[in-house]
Formats: structure tokens, sequence, C-alpha cells
């Protein structure tokens, strides 16, 4: 792939008392890392991936950026954020690199994402794009190019890397693994779309805003002077922000193919223009007049249908996960008690998981891990194709592909 190297250097700028105690805190922990401090910092253009940058040189790494330009266009996911990355850069007196990720994006997330949507799943891109896209590339890239063996990011996740003698409240042991916590923010969290990173990718990462706020981050990057101090959030998904809407990103791919809306005894109550616009669970924006609220408990491909039903019918007790990463801990042969996030913005739901045999696909897959889960309580927004992540408190113990 080929990469643009800018370098400019300049002093780096001068430490200063933190705005905030958890920045503080970051810094300090950034001091006091074992081993090279040398990084390549993925920046997006955004305030958290600055603010990564910043305060790594403020602690004294020796740090470079690295941009992957994953697709074309003006706006904050691709000119805009090249431009801002490379200002940020200029202003920290550290070199930037931009690697064109653009045809591997293409092939990797939107082919993904579209054929997932037309066979009525619906897909999880983040997941994938931190494994195949961001992480595993960008760690081999500034290992080949650079001779950089760490990648920070401006992920709210936290990483403890095999803490010996710690404490850990993790079903069996985890000691030895490189364990996958929540970031402090609540509300910010991102450890969800980070459960399928393999242990040799945890191993080489640095998470410096995974105790900070997002209102630390402005603060800190206020602090810092960062152009990007006061950048509005991006949506959750950044092909949605690319093309005003997740619906404009699907119209541009699959043209829409009318339908009918039925019940599970075939009772046609509305028509739809594709049934990639739905998604399990949903009972707004239907379009359908009925006696009782709807909700879309299937969506059937090959006839083109999205199924509907009553709430009463629509609750599920329990799901097969597929393609399993054991995270913080070794893969349990026995059930095990855990809480589990189905959805990025569903709250944790108390479940019980049973491993089950690895298919032959999965095998060959490479993913030979299986399992059950069943909840303590119904849910509603059981959705194959989206992740299924599980939690022990603040640890990600885990997490697989709801299947089908
Ligand atoms: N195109 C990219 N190239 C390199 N690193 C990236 C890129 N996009 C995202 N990252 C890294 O992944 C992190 C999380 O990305 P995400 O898309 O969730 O952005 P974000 O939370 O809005 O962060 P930011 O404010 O830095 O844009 C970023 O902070 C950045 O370190």
């Amino acid at each position: 792939m080929a990469a643009i190297h800018l370098t400019l250097p300049r002093d780096a700028p001068a430490a200063s008392s933190c705005a905030t105690p958890a920045g503080a805190e970051a810094l300090a922990r950034l001091r006091a890392w074992p081993g090279e401090h040398r990084v390549a910092v993925g920046l997006s253009g955004g305030v958290d991936s600055s603010l990564t940058a910043a305060l790594l040189v403020e602690a004294g790494w020796q740090v470079e950026g690295l941009t992957l330009w994953l697709m074309s266009g003006k706006g904050a996911c691709c000119a805009e954020g090249l431009v801002d990355a490379a200002a940020i850069c200029d202003q920290l007196g550290v070199p930037h690199h931009v690697v064109d990720f653009r045809e591997h994006f293409r092939g990797q997330i939107v082919d993904f994402l579209v054929a997932g949507y037309a066979a009525g799943v619906t897909p999880l891109p983040c997941s994938r794009c931190n494994r195949e896209v961001k992480f595993g590339p960008m760690l081999a890239w500034a290992e080949t190019e650079r001779g950089i063996e760490r990648i920070a990011t401006g992920h709210y996740a936290r990483v403890r890397h095999g803490a010996a003698g710690d404490p850990l409240p993790v079903p069996g042991d985890g000691r030895d693994r490189h364990q996958l916590l929540r970031g402090l923010d609540g509300r910010k969290d991102q450890s969800y779309f980070l459960y399928d990173l393999p242990q040799g990718n945890l191993g080489r990462l640095v998470f410096p805003l995974g105790e900070l706020t997002k209102a630390d981050t402005r603060l800190e990057a206020e602090r810092h002077g960062l152009r990007t101090a006061q950048k509005p959030e991006s949506q959750d998904l950044c092909l949605a922000d690319h093309h005003g809407s997740m619906r404009a990103f699907l119209d541009a791919y699959l043209p829409p193919r009318q339908g009918e809306i039925v019940l599970a005894d075939g009772t046609v109550v509305g028509h739809h223009d594709g049934i990639e616009h739905f998604t399990i669970g949903q009972r707004k924006g239907l379009g359908v007049a009925w006696r009782e609220p709807l909700h879309v408990v299937r969506l059937e491909a090959a006839m083109n249908r999205v199924v509907v039903a009553p709430r009463s019918e629509a609750a599920r007790g329990s799901c097969v996960v597929g393609a399993v990463n054991w995270v913080s801990m070794a893969p349990p042969e026995e059930p095990v008690e855990l809480t589990v996030q189905v959805r990025y913005r569903s709250g944790p739901e108390r479940a019980l998981l049973t491993p089950l045999p690895a298919s032959e696909a999965d095998r060959q897959a490479g993913r030979p891990y299986r399992v059950r889960l069943d909840f303590a309580e119904e849910q509603f927004s059981i959705t194959p194709g989206q992740a299924a992540v599980f939690y022990a408190g603040e640890v990600l113990l885990g997490g697989g592909l709801i299947q089908p």
C-alpha cells in the first residue's frame, strides 16, 4: 500500500499541569509505562486520537501519527479527517504517515455490510473493522515499515496486561492473558467493539483515554490547544456519517425492493421497500397500522418479507453465538454465569453461557468456539449478525456473533 510520509520535526510542547485529575493520572501512567516508549498513534482527525497523541508526546514517548485513508470524500471521516490529523502531527512536531486502505476497507467492510443486509442479517461492521482493518493491519504496517511495536488509539477502553497477583473478578483464571476492561466513562465505553481482538493484538495496544470521560478529553485537548478540541462527535457508524444516514448508505448499494410485512401466519399487514431498512426488535417506523404495537421478529431474504409480531410473541430467552473470541478468560469447559450485551447500546443482561461442541465449519474457519446463552429475562433485540459480548463487571470476557 502506498504511504505518504510527512515529517515536520518541531519542539514538543512543554508539559503543563493537567486540566483534570483523570488526565494527570493518564499522563503519570504513560510516564511509568514499562518497556520501550515508541508508539504509532492511530489518528482519525478527531479529538480522541488527537489527545491520545498529545498525551503520549507530553509523557515523553516517541510518537508517529498513522492515519488509514479509508474512504474517498470530503467529510470528517475522509479528507477533512486527514487534514486535521496532519495538522495535529504538525502541531505536536511528530511525523505523520497516511496509508491508503480504501480498497481494503471497501472489501472488508462495505462489501461485507451490503452482503449481510441483503441476506437479512444486521451486520456489525465496527468490531470487524477493528480486527480486520484497524488493529491487525495497523500493527503490521507500523512494525514492518517503521519498526514500531505498539499502537495507541483514542478508544474508551482499558487493557490490563496479565497483571500477576491482581484480584480478577473473572470466572476461571485469566491471569496469563491480556484483559480488556470497559472504559470508565459508561456513556463512551467502546469495549463492545473490541471484543474480537486477538491476544497478540491486545498485548501491543495502549489506550490512554480509558479512564477519562469525554468531558475530560475536551478539557485536556483545550489545554494542549488542539484544533480538534471542540470538534463535534461523529455518529456511531462512520459509513452512516459519510453518506448522511444509514438509509442513504444502503440506498447507494441496494436498489429498493418492494415486499410484504407479514404476521407469522402470513397475514399481510403492510409493505416495505427493502428488508435492509429493518432490524430485529424494531417497533417504530414500520408504517403499519395494527390493533397493537408490532415488533420485527424475522427478516426473510428469500421471500423478501419482514415478519412482525405483537410484543408477547417477540421475545426470545436464548440464542446461539458463534465465532467466539475469548479475551480475558480461557475458553470455559463448564457453564458460566455472566452478563451479556446483545447491542452496543443495550444494558448488560444476566445469562447462563453453555459451551457447545464446535462444528467442522467452525474448526476449519479457525473459530472453534460456539456457545448457547440462556437469558435470565427474555430479550427483544436478539439480532443475527450483531455481537453478543460477555462481561464480568467491568471485565470483557469474550464475545461472538449471534447466529440466525
Ligand atoms: N482512519 C483511521 N486511521 C487511524 N486510526 C483511526 C482511524 N479511525 C479511527 N482510528 C482510531 O480508532 C479510535 C476510535 O475510532 P472511532 O471511529 O471510534 O473514533 P472516535 O471515538 O470518534 O475518535 P476520534 O475522536 O479520534 O475520531 C480513534 O480514536 C483513533 O485512534
